[in-house]
């Protein structure tokens, strides 16, 4: 494709976005690229570039074009954007031509705004409010603050810069060394994890999902910090587990690992195809000691297994707010009223999961979330009704020293190089405490 097809390519996928704005962006580029499958995978990810680049510049480009009169089309953002990358307009107008494969003409409202921004006191983004700096919305700026106080710049900016690719080593099929090796054959270097003792990091995106070592089942692609978040379940070989929001399996995986294929997984989740998208991945990793369950309403399979768990994992519906650095996306597209149903789905989920814990048996709460909302007040609110529960250290043996010590895992990008992550550790009280 010439520089210019890929620009109008770029465009019309930015206006399908505009068109579906609660679809998740990579949705709407997947759907888009399975259209169009005569664009090559170079193509592709050139496309995908300009793209990502429009998404983590989405608030500051539309505050800049608001301040000369213009409306954010995705001509001007990307316009604006290869201006901010030192086109001058004169460089631009050679991409912006006509053709059948090209994004047409600049016309003379688009020249006169972008020359507007060229202009040196036009617009300066140190003038738009804090939240359009921080590219977020402006009702979320209070809950950020309250969370990261003096590091909330740092972290902001490390949730737009684009992640590392991180795997986990499936135990099952070979050591850590072993899937190194096997990786660097398909010419993919990857360096260990500092806190996860079975993660590999390589440096972004990268074709993983072709290489010998990812089709035999030897890694699987996941953050460190839900690697991190297994640990903390601390689940093994004799147990009776239950993964409550199971979807694709991601963690189930890694929970038959450190049962070493041995006791029993329930996987549940509401959503169907989620559920059958681990079927999959459960064989390429070797695993069978996981049993599926669709939880459908009213349905009698969690009464008839009340309190018989040994650990219970709730990786819950959340925001989305520890992933910003792999969907900047979602960072503006987040509502209010979001946060609150989910809040209240949590509620209910930690309470019917937490009737599923043995006496004695532990509770992992976990969400891909940073906001406190989400996390610590859920775990304050669920202590306040349960007093059955407390929290607990995972056991050393199971985790990184540095997370020994605390029942509670919290990890951002910023802080951690990972995705923001919570976790707790909740223990139910023995049977015989329960009953005084
Ligand atoms: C964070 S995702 C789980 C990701 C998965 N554990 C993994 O590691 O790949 C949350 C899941 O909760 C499921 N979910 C939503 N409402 C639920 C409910 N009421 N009960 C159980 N699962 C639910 C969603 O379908 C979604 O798959």
């Amino acid at each position: 494709m010439t520089p210019s097809a890929r620009l109008a390519a770029a465009i019309d996928l930015l206006t399908a976005m505009d068109a579906t704005p609660r679809r998740p962006a990579d949705a709407v580029a997947n759907a888009f690229f399975r259209e169009r499958r005569f664009i090559g995978g170079g193509d592709r990810r050139a496309i995908s570039v300009i793209v990502w680049d429009v998404l983590r510049h989405w608030r500051r480009v539309a505050w800049r074009l608001e301040q000369v009169g213009a409306a954010a089309t995705p001509r001007l953002r990307v316009a604006v954007r290869r201006m901010e990358q030192g086109d001058s307009l004169g460089a631009l107008s050679q991409g912006f031509v006509e053709g059948r494969f090209a994004p047409g003409a600049l016309s003379a409202d688009e020249r006169h705004a972008l020359d507007k921004l060229t202009q040196p006191a036009a617009a300066p983004l140190e003038n738009a409010p804090r939240a359009v700096r921080l590219e977020i919305p402006d009702w979320l700026l209070p809950h950020l603050e309250q969370r990261f106080g003096d590091t909330l710049e740092a972290e902001l900016a490390a949730m737009a810069r684009e992640a590392t690719l991180d795997l986990r080593v499936n135990t099952l099929r070979g050591d850590r060394e072993a899937a190194r090796k096997a990786l660097a054959r398909d010419g993919l270097h990857a360096d260990p994890t500092e806190l996860s003792r079975w993660g590999l990091r390589l440096p972004g995106r990268l074709p993983v999902t072709s290489s010998a070592a990812f089709k035999d089942g030897l890694v699987e692609i996941q953050d460190e910090g839900s690697q991190l978040v297994v640990a903390m379940l601390g689940a093994g070989p004799d147990m009776r587990v239950l993964d409550y929001c199971a979807g694709a399996g991601g963690k189930t995986l890694a929970i038959a690992m450190t049962m070493a294929n041995k006791g029993h997984i329930v996987a549940c989740d509401v959503s169907e195809p989620r559920l059958e998208g681990a079927v999959r991945r459960l064989r390429r990793a070797g695993v069978h000691n996981v049993e599926r369950h669709l939880l459908v309403p009213g349905d009698k399979w969690a009464k008839r297994r009340a309190a018989s768990f040994d650990r219970v994992l709730v990786d819950a519906p959340c925001t989305g707010t520890g992933t910003w650095r792999r969907n900047p996306d979602a960072r503006v597209r987040l509502e209010e009223a979001d946060l609150t149903e989910l809040t209240v789905k949590q509620r209910e989920i930690l309470d019917r999961a937490a009737a599923l814990v043995k006496p004695g048996g532990r509770m992992v709460y976990a969400t891909c979330s940073v906001l406190d909302a989400e996390n610590q007040d859920q775990i304050d609110a669920f202590l306040a009704r349960n007093p059955a529960f407390r929290l607990i250290s995972p056991d050393a043996r199971d985790v990184p020293d540095v997370l020994a010590g605390s029942p509670i895992l919290s990890l951002s990008p910023g802080m951690n190089g990972t995705d923001g992550f919570f976790a707790a550790v909740l223990e139910r009280a023995p049977a015989t405490a329960v009953q005084e």
